[in-house]
């Protein structure tokens, strides 16, 4: 068994299907043994090693339904400065408009408790991670194509038309730097990717 933890980033382009993975894995990890305890970012346990989704600092706007505290901590610019300055951000980056970074404590007391942390960030606090933490395991979600991605974003209908495009146009960035990550996993569908990730949790 897997006993000791590992940093695993998963990064692709917006609408891939990072959130839906997420969501699938903390299904097939929590049906095994019961509810999760109650955390807001715990995705479940493989083996007796607890899965942790780190929540991200933001600058952007809460979406219906999103929750403070458990999709992100959504601040204000100065809220997100003063993380900044006090160097309390383990990596952060601007996107489409809005700044985006990982709290660096929650992170480190679960690595050291022997836990895995999953970061779901884009590319360039990928590479901040990378540089930083070079064990980390860099894993990149693909979409099928292009045009299947453009089809993804749309039809999840959160974005208006200029969020849209931004996102696309960055896409295409991030797409270009998948050979820069350890393992890419195309989110055909999202019981296989989520399953895929498990595997790479666990070790295998
Ligand atoms: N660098 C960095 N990127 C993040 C962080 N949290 C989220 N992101 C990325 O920011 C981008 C935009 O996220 P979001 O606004 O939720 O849009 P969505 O990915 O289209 O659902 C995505 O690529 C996320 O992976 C973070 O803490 N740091
Ligand atoms: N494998 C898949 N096949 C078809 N649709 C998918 C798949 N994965 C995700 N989706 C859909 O694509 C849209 C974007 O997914 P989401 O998880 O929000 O992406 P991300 O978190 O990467 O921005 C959602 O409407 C979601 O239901």
């Amino acid at each position: 068994m897997h006993t000791s933890g590992r940093l695993v980033v998963l990064t692709g382009p917006s609408g891939v299907g990072k959130g839906s993975v997420m969501a699938k894995m903390r299904t097939l990890l929590s049906s095994a043994t019961g509810p999760a305890p109650h955390d807001h970012a715990s995705v479940g346990t493989i083996g007796d090693m607890p899965v942790w989704l780190s929540v991200s600092a933001t600058t952007r706007r809460p979406r219906p339904g999103e929750v403070h505290g458990r999709h992100y901590y959504f601040l204000s610019d100065a809220e997100f400065d003063a993380l900044v300055e006090r160097g309390e951000l383990l990596e952060w980056a601007a996107f489409a408009g809005n700044r985006y970074g990982t709290p660096r404590a929650p992170v480190e007391s679960r690595l050291a408790e022997g836990g895995s942390v999953l970061l779901e960030i884009e590319l360039a606090g990928a590479r901040q991670v990378k540089a930083a933490m070079p064990e980390a395991l860099m894993v990149f979600l693909a979409p099928p194509s292009r045009d299947e991605l453009r089809r993804r974003l749309i039809g999840r209908g959160t974005e208006d038309d200029d969020a849209v495009q931004a996102r696309l146009a960055q896409a295409d960035v991030e797409i270009s730097a998948a050979d820069e990550f350890d393992v890419t996993i195309v989110n055909d569908d999202v019981t296989q990717a989520a399953l895929r990730l498990v595997d790479l949790i666990a070790g295998h």
